[in-house]
């Protein structure tokens, strides 16, 4: 099967100060990839350099990227967002000032797009005329997947969706990432910290550590208790 996204020799450095070393990944349709790693591993810096959306005074990439089987020449949010890759980025930002219906039919190319999204996130539903600085850190990542599928992307690329969450709302975005994988094909890369949560829903794991992958493979293949004790820390379970 072809892969959706594959990224070879990533490299991502701020003022020359490497980040990010020889990155690489496949992401088939409809598989989801969790990339675990301590703070300052890389994770942010490795999801940016893919799509080009770095600090454009310090940071710099470079590396070989084909999405759905097109070289990507010079990778940017936007031209990338419009061939099928999405960045949901850490702490995303959704207009505070604006209801969720605002900001969904904003986006939405039509109705029944935003009505077919909408079905994933039936709290969502609830809060449409609520505005988006009134909502839970939950419900705002909800709103910020929700706001990214309305372009029906092909790849998703996630920024610690769970961050500062309590663990049975990370359970709950993470089902809503498992779904998506499973009901629209979506190839989804998403680096987050809540290692249990993740591997619950994982197809496969990358471990970063220091700006590289330290280990990776399906969920059953990877030594999960090896990988916790080297380079996770234990109380992450
Ligand atoms: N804008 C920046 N300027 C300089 N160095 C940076 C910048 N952003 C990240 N770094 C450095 O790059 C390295 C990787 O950081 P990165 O944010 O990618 O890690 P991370 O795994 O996403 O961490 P976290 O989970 O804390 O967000 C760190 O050493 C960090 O200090």
């Amino acid at each position: 099967m072809t892969a959706s996204l594959s990224v070879r020799d990533l490299n991502v450095s701020y003022r020359g100060v490497p980040a990010v070393s020889d990155y690489a990944v496949d992401l088939e349709p409809g598989t989801l990839t969790m990339m675990l790693g301590r703070n300052g591993a890389g994770k942010t810096s490795t999801l940016r350099g893919i799509v080009g959306f770095l600090p454009g005074e310090t940071g710099r990439s470079s590396g070989r990227i084909e999405l759905l089987g097109k070289p990507v020449r010079r990778p940017d949010p936007l031209t990338l967002a419009r061939a099928g890759l999405e960045l949901i980025a850490e702490r995303n930002k959704v207009f505070t000032g604006m209801t969720v219906d605002d900001q969904l039919r904003l986006i939405a190319p039509d109705r029944a797009r935003k009505l077919e999204v909408l079905e994933y996130f039936p709290r969502l539903q609830e809060r449409l005329a609520v505005r988006a600085g009134l909502l839970s850190g939950g419900e705002r990542q909800m709103l910020a997947t929700a706001l990214a599928l309305l372009r029906s992307p092909e790849v998703l690329l996630v920024d610690e969706l769970s961050l500062g969450l309590a663990p049975a709302v990370v359970r709950e975005l993470m089902q809503h990432l498992r779904r998506l994988a499973d009901d629209q094909g979506i190839a989804i890369l998403a680096a987050d910290q809540s290692v249990s949560e993740a591997l619950a829903v994982a197809d496969r794991v990358q471990v970063m550590d220091d700006g590289a992958v330290v280990a990776e493979g399906a969920i059953g293949e990877l030594d999960v208790e090896g990988v916790l004790d080297t380079y996770l820390g234990r109380e992450k379970v």
